[in-house]
């Protein structure tokens, strides 16, 4: 009973927002960013290599993706195409080699020097991990600067993490915590811009966007 309404009132909280926070007396407001699909190009880049190693097979371009998993669309093109997809991101450099989404360095970078904001990627790595978690931490590196490697979370439950705001391209973000402190934030991509928006989540929809207002917020 007792957490029953800890758990009601801790809902209220969230519900309502920024306040959550303030209520906590914590004055610093935490950002957790994902990578594939939010400061990475990993869509660009998957279908650039697939397209280079299999020239002669159909793909599905950018504008015609739908669903989180592109080995699943694929799949669905054709049996063996899903393994082929998948073969091109379980090789080596692929998670290395992509390119930042167009404005993402820049925003990360700005986002990070704000008052009273703490800047987290919190990414989740393949399960094939020959290659993945050293190339996630490269990329920031040379993309971010290794100061950024502070600020490298993976994992592959994103609800046991704590934050404020959490803006990722995944339309669900499940785990064993039901309740994540942080609000979703769902980040426009090829693979989600044709969902229809549900009336509590709320997007962004590029770098362009006005990523600030949404902080401001929060606080
Ligand atoms: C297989 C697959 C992975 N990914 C990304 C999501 C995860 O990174 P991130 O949490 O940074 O978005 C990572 C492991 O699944 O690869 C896709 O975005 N689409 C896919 O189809
Ligand atoms: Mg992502």
């Amino acid at each position: 009973m007792a957490l029953q309404l800890q758990r009601g009132a801790r809902r209220l909280l969230l519900h309502i927002g920024g306040s959550a926070r303030a209520f906590s007396g914590n004055p610093r407001l935490r950002v957790l960013l994902d990578m594939d699909g939010v400061i990475a190009d990993f869509e660009g880049g998957f279908l650039k290599k697939y397209r280079q190693k299999f020239p002669n097979e159909p793909f599905i371009s950018l504008e015609d993706r739908r669903g989180f998993w592109v080995s699943t669309q694929y799949g669905e093109l054709r049996g063996d195409l899903c393994d082929k997809a998948i073969s091109i991101w379980e090789s080596k450099n692929f998670f290395l080699e992509l390119e930042p989404l167009p404005g993402s360095v820049e925003a990360v970078k700005a986002m990070a020097t704000m008052e009273n904001t703490d800047v987290f990627i919190c990414t989740s790595p393949i399960k094939h991990y020959a290659h993945c978690p050293y190339e996630k931490y490269a990329w920031v590196e040379k993309h971010l600067g290794p100061d950024f490697l502070e600020k490298v979370i993976l994992t592959r439950d994103k609800t046991v993490v704590s934050g404020d705001i959490l803006i990722d391209d995944k339309p669900d973000i499940l785990g064993v915590e039901p309740n994540p402190s942080w609000e979703h934030v769902l980040f426009t991509a090829c693979h989600n811009k044709h969902l229809r928006a549900s009336s509590t989540q709320r997007r962004l929809l590029s770098w362009a966007d006005d990523w600030r207002g949404v902080l401001e917020s929060k606080r």
